[in-house]
């Protein structure tokens, strides 16, 4: 039996799963955390922690119709004024909360688009950021950069606030695509994005393309790819497009009939993966390339790569505390998301509290479960040893608990003594397996695509 026809058997090219950014997914998010809580989870921080903001601006000037991102159009800079207050005024009731001594580790200003932000915005929210808490000393400050809508001023305001890392938004390079998404970018605006941000010192470029677009094809995908290749970025995501028009209203611009089906899909991300690792970059958990030195190519050689709402990360903190509107924030004791629109939000901070509108209490079988399923999503596979020291729970119960994984995907997942591990086409399989071991799952989720 071919590949195919094994990944066929297991039903991929029509299951639907979360992405497992968390567990448990945002959309088993409940409203039994509110701003108390937050407040209780930021008091109970360990002196000397390490820390990580996200600081999320969700502005954009074009809205792209693919785009599944929290985030509204404006054409002026009106409404980012108060926007920045806001942020100003819960970073305030955050710092009353978080003990002083924490130390940050890794920034992301994220969207949105954050370089839609006019210089002296920028610097302002640079010094709202440095005047919060210290900078660890290996801290990453990485940014979110949309090539249409950024020039030389903001980047250098960016490098002088500290950003060291770059994320550029790409998608794909053909025009007959960028058309039918509502994205239009040329490959010269990108370059000269690229090397702006080089000569400002910015030396760690990631870049973010998408599979699965209307009227890609195993050439365009190919072009696509060879042109992200001539710019060298350190990193590349290669994301699956998620058609979720129930989710994302504006998707309903996008010509359903012009999508590719899940066979294509799984030849459009062959067609990519195949020139990344060709390149010399290496295959990173499920979607993610890096260039060998890359710190997250580092990260997957020794074990440490972790899996938070941005994806792959090599930040290593347990506390990730989420800014804005939409945002999340991660504490050992849970999640908890902020009020998405811009006015509930607004109002909630303008309160003087957390703008904490729903999250979830983790409990021990929360923790053990997220825990498994970060595992398997970023090493594909489960050592069960290294579970049973962290959670106290010994391997003969953990074992029992998951033997039945290899049984139900025998061509897939083997059981090598303490490790239960994920061989043929893991990268492909890993959601599915992973939502065996979701509490949560739901049949009928309306996930997007697990391909
Ligand atoms: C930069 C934009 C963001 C991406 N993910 C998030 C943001 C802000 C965070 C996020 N992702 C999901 C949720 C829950 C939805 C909610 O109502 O709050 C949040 C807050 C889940 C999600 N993300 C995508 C989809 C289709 C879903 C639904 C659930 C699922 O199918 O798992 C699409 C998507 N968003 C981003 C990416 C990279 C991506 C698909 C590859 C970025
Ligand atoms: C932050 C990154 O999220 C990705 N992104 C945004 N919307 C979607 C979607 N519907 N499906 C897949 N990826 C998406 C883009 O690649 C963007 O650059
Ligand atoms: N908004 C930016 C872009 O589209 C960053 C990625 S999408 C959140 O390029
Ligand atoms: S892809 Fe980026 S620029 Fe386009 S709508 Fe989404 S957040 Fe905005």
């Amino acid at each position: 039996m071919s590949s195919i026809e094994r990944l066929r058997r297991l039903g991929l090219f029509d299951a639907r799963a979360p992405r497992y950014t968390s567990y448990p997914p945002a959309n088993h998010f409940g409203e039994n955390v509110g701003p108390n809580t937050v407040a209780h989870w930021l008091q109970a921080v360990p002196s000397g922690a390490r820390v990580s903001l996200y600081l999320h601006i969700p502005y954009c000037r074009r809205l792209c119709w693919f785009c599944a991102c929290r985030t509204q159009g404006t054409s002026t800079d009106r409404p980012l004024i108060p926007y920045l207050d806001q942020l100003r005024a819960e970073m305030a009731i955050v710092d009353a909360n978080l003990p002083k001594d924490v130390v940050l580790s890794h920034v992301h200003l994220g969207g949105g688009t954050p370089t839609l932000l006019p210089p002296e915005m920028i610097r302002d929210l640079g010094r709202d950021i440095a005047a919060f808490r210290p900078w660890a000393e290996d801290c990453e400050f990485s940014v979110e950069i949309d090539p249409t809508e950024v020039d030389k001023p903001r980047i250098e305001a960016l490098q002088e606030i500290g950003m060291n890392r770059a994320s550029i938004g790409v998608q794909d390079f053909d025009p007959s695509v960028q058309e039918c998404i509502g994205r239009i970018q040329s490959f010269e605006q990108t370059r000269d994005v690229v090397e702006m941000l080089r000569d400002s010192g910015v030396n760690s470029l990631n870049m973010d393309i998408l599979y699965g677009l209307p009227h890609q094809d195993k050439g365009r995908m190919a072009d696509s790819v060879q042109k992200v290749l001539s710019l060298a970025p350190d990193r590349v995501a290669l994301y699956g497009y998620a058609h979720v028009p129930w989710m994302a209203k504006r998707q309903v611009m996008i010509p359903s009939d012009a999508l590719p089906n899940a066979e294509e899909r799984l030849h459009l991300f062959d067609t990519a993966r195949r020139l990344f690792v060709w390149d010399g970059y290496r295959e990173i958990g499920i979607d993610h390339y890096a260039r060998e030195g890359d710190s997250m190519a580092e990260a997957d050689r020794s074990n440490t790569l972790r899996r938070n709402f941005q994806g792959y990360t090599v930040d290593d903190s347990d506390l990730l505390i989420g800014l804005g509107a939409s945002a999340i924030s991660r504490y050992p004791q849970g999640f908890a998301q902020n009020h998405s629109t811009s006015s509930r939000y607004a109002t909630a901070i303008a309160e003087g509290r957390p703008a904490t509108v729903r999250g979830h209490a983790m409990s021990p079988e929360d923790l053990l479960r997220s825990d498994m399923i970060e595992m398997l999503m970023c090493r594909f596979e489960l050592d069960l040893d290294e579970l049973s020291a962290r959670h106290g729970i010994p391997v003969v119960e953990l074992r029992e608990r998951v033997l039945h994984i290899p049984r139900d995907f025998p061509d897939h997942v083997e059981e090598r003594g303490n490790r239960i591990r994920l061989t043929e086409n893991a990268r492909l399989v890993a959601r599915l397996v992973a939502a065996e071991l979701d509490q949560y799952a739901m049949p009928e989720g309306r996930h997007s695509r697990a391909l």
